[in-house]
Formats: structure tokens, sequence, C-alpha cells
């Protein structure tokens, strides 16, 4: 005889659930039922994610009891079900919490609500979280049934109690029209299982069965036949006609209370529960396709499986022209790191540019989050898209200074406040005429589509248009966005503010052709005729010199033993040990020529900017260069080498030991010269370019031809800027939007440089800028004896300057640097946070060196129990430093120290 009862309701169940398991909501989800194939478990395990990851997370967290986070949703019954996005912390809350198991007529819970209920019969123990995300709990509501039987008999009597046995709460109805009547109901229809006597001759089941189906609301419905025994035995297609109907199941006549007993409970398992799970995966579909953030889905292939009404109205393209296609075809710029990234279940940030229907193609910062629903690998991709340069939502915001401190140092006000910057009709009239120039720039482009946008658009979304518009007027798109300062820790916000406030600059881009990157001899002759006095290296000196390449290197030590030439001697050690004289095709008696004059433009009277500092940033460099060599990524050739020795050797010549907010306030000469625009660091590069120039004696570039002497110059240039701390949240933020910032990408990094990067000019100069301003600030992730030391060095100076301004009567740039009352630990716990910490573990990620992010944790600690101990002025600080000597903490070994 044909197929058993259970396999043909499986089957047909399958056949339901496909079609109903469309990844649209609507209130007859037929109509797009066919669309896509969603397979049911995969997908509630993807909508457990989406609730989780979309980064409007917190405001539908925070906005659960807005009316806007209620999404109506077809449920059982025609009766549109409430879906209430439940924060999380709450739904965790409530979870273990019991619910009456019986919740009758009247009072009736929501079918989707996200909490467990306690009435589940056998509730397996849900593991809410398997490391990473939180599991979504599947609704398991009390069953409602509609019991539809024309006439009492042991058979509807056993149903009866059946139901009655498993909990399930019963609606009667004797008649097919009654029972619509009951299921159409607003107020208690809607049952999730339905049971009809088929054995009748004079009923017609089967128009029952297509009336029920095409009631709004019941597609999540089980619909249930009970038949005589002998229509399975006669090979008869009534049964099969009843499944195409829409009946879910046939079951056999019984009058036996166990039997349907357990018939039930293996549909209540095996239908209803899963309904239960896909009525909730809609609702979040539901509830995706109204948020604001642009939302697509793919699928392991990369097929677009859903893009969300926001998605729709970016891409200029409705979700039936998307679904299935690869999402290649809608990228048009490399998207090979998303690839490799989300293949290996890690996420990614980037910006990818995509193409629309009809309009031009637009740039969009995506963030890729690999989802593995099924098995470890990834079995969907969650791409949540926003048009770039408007992405300051993903970054901290700047931080509030309490009080405006002079004119240029307190730290811009409310620059996110937005203000409308001119009228529509003005704003069209500047454009028009913009347009009508024979230039184009791309943001000139973009200004105009918006404003086009905006003419067709709400008046909600014209004014976030505006907000769009207001942000990509600004100067300095990648402009600093700080981490937010605690209101608490006014000596970190002081430094913090001094540091980063100050107008961005232009930076001069190093471009090289791919033929220039071997150095080639210059045509003039070496000048080895200078009288340069020769610097005898004292066998001690070039003692210490052998542990030059060493991150532990003693660079105090150095600079007793050369009183006060760290530079010279370690810099004469470190060009020849990366042959930076056969590089610039140079004789080693100009260079050192080259670093004697530097060094002596550095004030020996500084504490912190002083040669030594030089000296020290020079050495991490080498460090720097030595690992990137051994790793043999190929990612520095010998230019880039020698002219990261040569920038981080002159970053900072010249220093007059004052801050450029200081030079600015005192209307000194070279605020004047660089209009208060990275004043120190256009210092340091024109210092350094005039001193070379002055003199063929000192000039190391004299036998590089002009090309190379411009790359070279350009290259220099670039990375002394970069050490400007104004930008450094921008050189940080894109250096990780491009490498990732953990420890988790040095494989990859290790992989794809090879391929990707020799060509990429951008990337490479993103890496000399880090690079060099790792080296800058390297004080803190030395061993803490230097760290210290340092960090009393710069305490010292800024408090020099903060005595300073107090006397002349000047705004003071730093008012908690006073040595009166400074906190010298508290200042470097907060220096490490805002600064030290981000940029050491994404260079740690890059570099691979641990020992940064080991002694800087470490570190960071010992600040912490300093501060705890009392020890924050300069004295504290000194007697400290002499335990520390004593115990001679730089000569541990880095896992004793942990
Ligand atoms: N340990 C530290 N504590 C506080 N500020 C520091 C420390 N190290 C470096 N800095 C600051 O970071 C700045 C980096 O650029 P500069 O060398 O011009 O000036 C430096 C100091 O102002």
């Amino acid at each position: 005889m044909g197929c058993s009862p259970s396999i043909l309701s499986s089957l047909s169940n399958n056949h339901n659930n496909r079609k109903d398991s469309g990844l649209y909501c609507s209130n007859n989800s037929d109509t797009n039922s066919n669309k896509i194939d969603a397979h049911n478990e995969t997908n509630t395990a993807l909508a457990n994610q989406i609730l989780v990851q979309s980064s409007n997370k917190d405001v539908l967290e925070k906005d659960c009891v807005k009316k806007d986070s209620i999404v109506s949703v077809s449920g059982f019954g025609h009766i549109t079900h409430n879906f209430t996005i439940i924060p999380s912390s709450i739904r965790r809350a409530t979870i273990g919490t019991s619910a009456p198991s019986n919740s009758r007529l009247g009072h009736r819970k929501s079918s989707l609500a996200l909490t467990p209920e306690e009435d589940c019969p056998v509730e397996p123990t849900i593991k809410l979280h398997d490391g990473k995300y939180p599991y979504l709990i599947p609704p398991n509501p009390s069953v409602r049934a509609l019991i539809v039987f024309y006439k009492d008999d042991q058979v509807s009597d056993a149903v009866l109690r059946s139901c009655e046995r498993l909990n399930i709460e019963i609606t009667r109805a004797k008649s097919t029209d009654s029972a619509l009547e009951l299921f159409q109901s607003p107020l208690n229809g809607g049952h999730h299982l339905v049971i009809v006597d088929g054995r009748c001759k004079n009923t017609d089941v089967e128009s029952f069965g297509r009336s029920l189906r095409s009631s709004k609301g019941s597609q999540y419905t089980i619909m249930v036949c009970v038949v005589k025994k002998s229509v399975f035995e006669k090979d008869d297609t009534s049964i099969l006609s009843l499944l195409d109907v829409g009946y879910n199941r046939c079951i056999i006549e019984s009058p036996h209370v166990s039997i349907l007993s357990s018939e039930l409970r293996q549909i209540q398992h095996s239908l209803i529960r899963p309904q239960n799970v896909i009525a909730t995966q809609q609702a979040l579909y539901a509830a995706l396709h109204r948020v604001k953030d642009t939302v697509i889905i793919t699928d392991d292939a990369l097929r677009i499986q859903y893009m969300n009404k926001q998605a729709e109205r970016i891409l200029g393209m409705k979700i039936d022209e998307v679904v299935g296609r690869p999402l290649h075809d809608f990228i048009n710029s490399d998207a090979s790191v998303l690839l490799s990234q989300t293949n290996r279940l890690r996420e990614f940030d980037g910006t990818l540019s995509f193409t629309r229907k009809v309009q031009d193609p637009i740039l969009l910062h995506v963030r890729a989050y690999p989802v593995a629903c099924l098995g470890k690998s990834t079995t969907h991709l969650i791409l949540s898209l926003q048009a770039s340069g408007s992405h300051e939502m993903g970054l901290p915001s700047i931080p509030q200074a309490k009080e405006p401190r002079g004119s240029l140092h307190s730290i811009r006000r409310g620059s996110f406040d937005i203000r409308s910057i001119a009228s529509d009709g003005l704003r069209r009239t500047s454009l028009a005429k913009l347009s009508s120039l024979p230039l184009e720039a791309p943001i000139t482009k973009v200004l105009s589509l918006l404003t086009q946008v905006q003419e067709n658009c709400s008046s909600d979304e014209a004014r976030l248009l505006d907000r769009v518009m207001d942000f990509l007027k600004r100067e300095g798109l990648y402009s600093p966005q700080i981490k937010e300062i605690r209101p608490e820790d006014p000596v970190a916000t002081d430094l913090i503010g001094a540091l980063l406030t100050q107008g961005p600059t232009n930076v001069v881009s190093s471009r090289r052709s791919s033929n220039e990157s071997i150095i080639r001899s210059g045509s003039r002759q070496s000048s080895t005729s200078a009288s340069v006095p020769k610097i005898k290296m004292p066998t001690h000196v070039s003692e210490l010199l052998e542990c030059a390449l060493d991150w532990d290197f003693e660079i105090f030590r150095l600079e007793e033993l050369t009183e006060k030439h760290p530079l010279v001697y370690l810099g004469t050690e470190l060009f020849r040990r990366f042959d930076v004289y056969n590089t610039f095709n140079c004789d080693e008696t100009t260079f050192r020529s080259w670093l004697i004059v530097i060094e002596s433009h550095y004030h020996i009277v500084n504490t912190y900017h002083n040669s030594t500092h030089a000296a020290d940033v020079m050495q991490a460099t080498a460090c720097y260069l030595q690992q990137l060599a051994n790793r043999d990524l190929k990612i520095m050739d010998r230019l880039d080498e020698a002219t990261a020795l040569i920038a981080s050797a002159a970053h900072d010549v010249d220093h007059p030991g004052r801050s450029s907010a200081y030079l600015c306030n005192s209307d000194n000469q070279l605020a004047i010269l660089y209009n208060d625009v990275c004043v120190l660091e256009s210092h340091h590069a024109a210092t350094t370019f005039r001193l070379t120039l002055s003199d063929e004696k000192i000039n190391i570039f004299k036998n590089l031809d002009r090309d190379m002497y411009k790359l070279a110059r350009s290259i220099i240039i670039d990375m002394i800027l970069a050490t400007e701390m104004t930008r450094h949240f921008e050189h940080l933020a894109k250096f990780v939007s491009v490498f990732g910032n953990d420890a988790e990408n040095k494989d990859i990094v290790i992989k794809k440089y090879p391929l990707k990067l020799p060509n990429d000019e951008d990337n490479q100069m993103l890496i000399r800028r880090m690079l060099i301003k790792c080296s800058d600030v390297s004080n803190p992730t030395r061993p803490l004896k230097f760290c210290v030391e340092w960090a009393r060095r710069i305490a010292e100076e800024y408090f020099i300057q903060t005595d300073d301004e107090k006397r002349k009567g000047m705004p003071i740039v730093m008012p908690m640097f006073d040595r009166a009352t400074c906190s010298i630990s508290k200042s470097q716990i907060g220096f490490i946070e805002f600064i030290i910490q981000d940029m050491m573990n994404a260079w740690d990620g890059f570099i691979d060196m641990p020992e940064l992010v080991q002694y800087m944790q470490y570190n960071y600690t010992q600040w912490k129990l300093f501060e705890e101990q009392g020890i924050n002025t300069l004295n504290d600080i000194k007697r400290k430093q002499m335990s520390i000597t004593n115990a001679n903490l730089s000569s541990m070994k880095l896992d004793e120290m942990m």
C-alpha cells in the first residue's frame, strides 16, 4: 500500500512550510511565498543573529516600549499579532520565570512572544549562549485547538480527552460554517491546531480545508484530518487531495486516548513548534524591513536572500530584482577582503562601491557579519550598510570640554551640532553655479545627487539628508572622533583634549610609480672630503649598541654614556644596519654629519622633546622595520626603510618644549608662519629639509636623482606630519579599516599582504604613518622603568609650560598639569586608555610584536597601582623610580612581569 500516513503528512508538511516561509512580512505571504526557499531552522537562527547584531540594537532596546518598536505580523488567525522587540537583557531575565501554564480566554498571550513559557511539554534545556551570540528562544505558547466534529462519539471523545491530557486549549465546533466563523473570530480565532472529522461522507472536508487555508493568518495553523482506517488501506487518492488542499496531516480514527495523545504530541513537536519558530522569524524580518539601517542578507554562496526597505531605497531596486542574484553583481570594487574575512567567520568593516539601478555607483560603509547557522562555516552574511562619510555612528563622539579653555585650545564644542548652512533655494543656486564650472569634485557630485533625492522625499528624510550634507561639507571627513572621556577624569580630559585639539591639515601624498621602487644611483659622486670631526665610538657605547634592535634597549644609559648625544651614535649604527648609506648612495660621514646637525637642533634643555626622544623614536622605528623584514612581508622596500629612519630621527627637530597651542596663544612666529595649523610638525619637517639642503656636507639626499629625491622628500614630510596628534584617530581609523584592529588578523596580513598591497600606495602610506606614530608614542609600551622615566619627563615639560603660561598670564592649555596638583599616574592611565591602547593593539595585530601589548598592559596595571598608592607628584615618581631601579624590573623577563 502507498506511503505511511506519517511519511505522507511530513511530505505535506514540508510542502506547506516551504510555501509559508517566505522572507517577506505581509498579511498574505502566499503572494511572495515561492520566491525564497528559506530553510526554516536556518532562518530562525539567522533571525536570532539579526536581532542581536542589528546596529540599531541599542535603539531597539531603548525604544522597546515605544509604538515604533511594535511591528504587526500576521500570525495565527487573522488577528494581527504584535511582535514586541524585547531587549535582550529583559529577555534573558525572563527566562526561567514561570508563566501561568494555561492562560485561558480573555487574557490571551501573544503567540509570538519571544519568552519561553512554562507549559512546554518536554522543554529541552536550551543553551542561551554559544559563547558569542545569544540564541532566540523559540516561542512555545499553550496550544489552542479548534475541534470540528459533527457528532459526539468515541473518537471525538478520545480527541477531546487527549487534548485535555496535553493541556491543549479547546474550542469546539459542530459544523464547518461555525468552525470557520470561530477560526476567523478576531478575539479568539487563529488557532494553532484545527482537527477536523473527515470520516463523514456528507461533509466536504476538502472545501472546508480550502476555505480555512484562504483565511488570513492561517498560514501557521496546523490542520489535521481524522480519517477512517479504510481510507489508508484502499489505494485511494483522497488522502493526497486532502494534503494538497492544505491539511498538514491525516490521522487514523481511534477511540484510544493513548494513541491519539501520542499523535497529538508528535504534531505538537514536529509541526506546531516549528511553525511558531517560523512565525517569529517572520516577525523579525518584518521588524528588519522597517529599521533605518540598510541591511542585505546573503546565503553562503553570496546570493542575496533578502534586503530591507532601506536597502531598496539606497540601491534603487526592489527586492524581487535582487533576490537570488550574486552580491558581486552589485559591488563594483574589490571585495576580496570582505570575502576572505567573512569566509573565516570574521567580521568585515570597510568601504565598498555599490552599483545602483539608475544612478551612479554609491560608496557605502559596509559592516559584514558572517553567521554560521549550521555547522562551523558561514551560512549567511548580514551586511549592514551606511553611506560612506556618515559613519560617525560607528565612531565614538568628540568629548565635550566642560569649559572653553582659551581661544584655540578647548575641544571643539558641539562639533556634531547640525546647522542648516543654507536654505534650500540658496543651496540649489550655489550648486548650480558650481556645476556650471568646468570642474567637478566627487563631493560636489554627491551633494548635488543628494539634493535631487531631497526633492522627492519626506520632510523627515529631507532633514536627515540635510545633516548628511552638512557632514559632507565639512573639511576632514576623518577628523578626530574621540572616545568619550569620563568627566570624572579631568587629567585625562586635559591631556587628550590638548593633544587632539587643532584644525586638521592636509598631508602630502607620496605616490610612487610602480617602476620606482628600486633606488637608482645618483649621478653625483659622494662627498667624502667633508671635514667632519670623526666620532670615536667608545667601547662601552659600541657594546651597548649591540642591542640596538632590542625592544628593551637601554636608551637612558646611552644618553648618559654619550653625554646627551645619543642620536648621533644610535643613528649611525641604525643607518649602517639598514644599509641606508648604499640605499642613498651616500657615505657614512655625510650621514653622521647630518645626525650631528640634526641632534644639535634638538633642545638639550627640553626634558622630553630632546634628542634622546628622537633617538628613542628612531630605535622603535628600527625595531618595527626589523620585525617587518623578519616576517618577510616585503612591506617596506629599502627606500621606505631609509626614509622611515630619517623621518623618525628628525621628527621633532627644533622642538621648543612648548605645544603648538602654546605657540598659537603666544603669537609665536611659527604659529604665524603656519597659520595655527599643524604648527610644530610643519616646522619639524621644514627644518629637516632646510638644514639638510643648506650644506652639501650634510646633504644626505645629494646623490639621489630628482625624482627619487622628490619621492623621499614626500615620504619624510608625510611621516613627520603624521606625528601630529590632532589627526591621531583619523590615521588609526584608516589603518584599522584596512588592516583590522586585533591580533586575530596577523595571519591574514601575512597571507594577503604579498598579494594585495605592494602596489597599493595608499595602504603603504597608512603603514608608514602608523609606524612612525607607534614609534613616537611607544614609551608606554617599553619596560616599566623606561615608561616611568618618559612619563616623568613629559610631565615635567608640561609643568614648565603651565608655569610659563601662569607667569605670562596666558591661557593655560592644560590646567590640570600643574606641578602642585597633578596626578601623573592618572595622566598615564588616561593616555594609555584613550590614545595608546587601541593603536598598539592594532599595530601588534599587523606587525606581530606581542611584547608591545604585554608591556603596555603591565605598565597600565602598575600606573593603576601607583594611583591607588597615591603616587602622583614628580617627587613620588622619582621615589618610585628608585625602587623600580633597585628591583631592576626592566631586566625581568616579560612572563615574570605578567
Ligand atoms: N607618556 C606620555 N604621557 C602623556 N603624553 C605623552 C606621553 N608620551 C607622549 N605624549 C604626548 O604625545 C605626543 C606625541 O607627539 P609629540 O611628540 O609632539 O608630543 C607628545 C606628547 O605631548
